[in-house]
């Protein structure tokens, strides 16, 4: 395994912080950064994969929307054992894709050590086939998404999603009662100054996910997701202002 490198991509002033992308120098970093920002990450991926496990129909696929390095792939293949399960990881990201495909190599394997059934792709989740699945996974990569493209690519899961299947989303949320997302925004600034970010990091990072990365409220969610077609919608998991949620499809 390659080392991991630690985050310092906002550590030295900049002249000018561009808009945030997920580029060579970001997925060098990307498994420190991720843990270090997101509260709960690894709850949430931990669970992904025993979610999973209760909604995947043989013979129909899972998809891991905006896999980046493919962490959400790697969960449900611990808790899914059987060798026909087959997975479509996707990334617009060519430089997550291709370190994503080095992590699927050496650790996406069988029980006796073949490689799983992973469709892994460089594409745009906006324009890509969702066929035959009963478990959509959109893993800290909706919120990424022009606001305007959400609902669409909503309707095309519940569309490729067979009776039962299950869509598992986690975000960043925002809150509509402006207390509350004032309190949680700075606990949230605060659990990123705990795990070592310095007031530096923390401002020029905000300023480039500012108008990149739009977090929607549960209301405004769970609004879509009724709109979409989906019968039930759940918050599963909340840690300050992330959260995860289910959305199931009727039988
Ligand atoms: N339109 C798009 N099409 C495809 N990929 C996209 C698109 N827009 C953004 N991405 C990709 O979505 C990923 C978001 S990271 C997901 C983490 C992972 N799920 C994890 O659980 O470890 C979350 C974060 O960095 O906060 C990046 O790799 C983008 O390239
Ligand atoms: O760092 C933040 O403030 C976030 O909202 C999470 C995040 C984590 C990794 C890449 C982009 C955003």
């Amino acid at each position: 395994m390659k080392k991991e490198h630690k985050d310092a991509i906002f550590a030295n002033p900049l002249d000018k912080v561009a808009t945030f992308s997920f580029d060579d120098q970001v997925v060098q970093v990307f498994p420190d950064m991720i843990k270090r920002s997101v509260p709960g990450y690894s709850n949430m991926i931990g669970m992904t994969g025993v979610i999973a496990k209760r909604y995947w129909q043989p013979g129909t696929r899972i998809y891991d929307l905006g896999c980046s390095l493919g962490a959400s792939t790697l969960s449900v293949c611990h808790q899914i054992s059987d060798p026909s399960l087959e997975i479509v990881a996707l990334d617009n990201s060519q430089a997550m894709i291709e370190r994503c495909q080095q992590v699927f190599a050496q650790e996406a394997l069988t029980e006796t050590g073949e490689p799983r059934h992973i469709h892994l792709a460089c594409a745009d989740i906006n324009d890509s086939p969702i066929e035959n699945a009963s478990v959509v996974i959109l893993n800290f990569t909706f919120q990424f998404l022009p606001l305007e493209t959400r609902l669409p690519l909503l309707k095309r899961i519940m569309a490729g999603l067979a009776p039962g299947g299950v869509l598992v989303l986690s975000e960043k949320v925002r809150f509509d009662e402006h207390e509350q997302q004032d309190t949680l925004f700075d606990l949230h600034l605060d659990f990123k100054r705990a795990n070592g970010y310095s007031e530096l990091e923390i401002s020029q990072k905000r300023a480039a996910l500012e108008n990149f990365l739009q977090a929607e409220s549960f209301a405004t969610h769970q609004q879509r997701f009724a709109e979409a077609g989906f019968a039930e919608s759940c918050v599963w998991f909340q840690y300050l202002n992330f959260a995860s949620m289910l959305a199931i499809k009727a039988r």
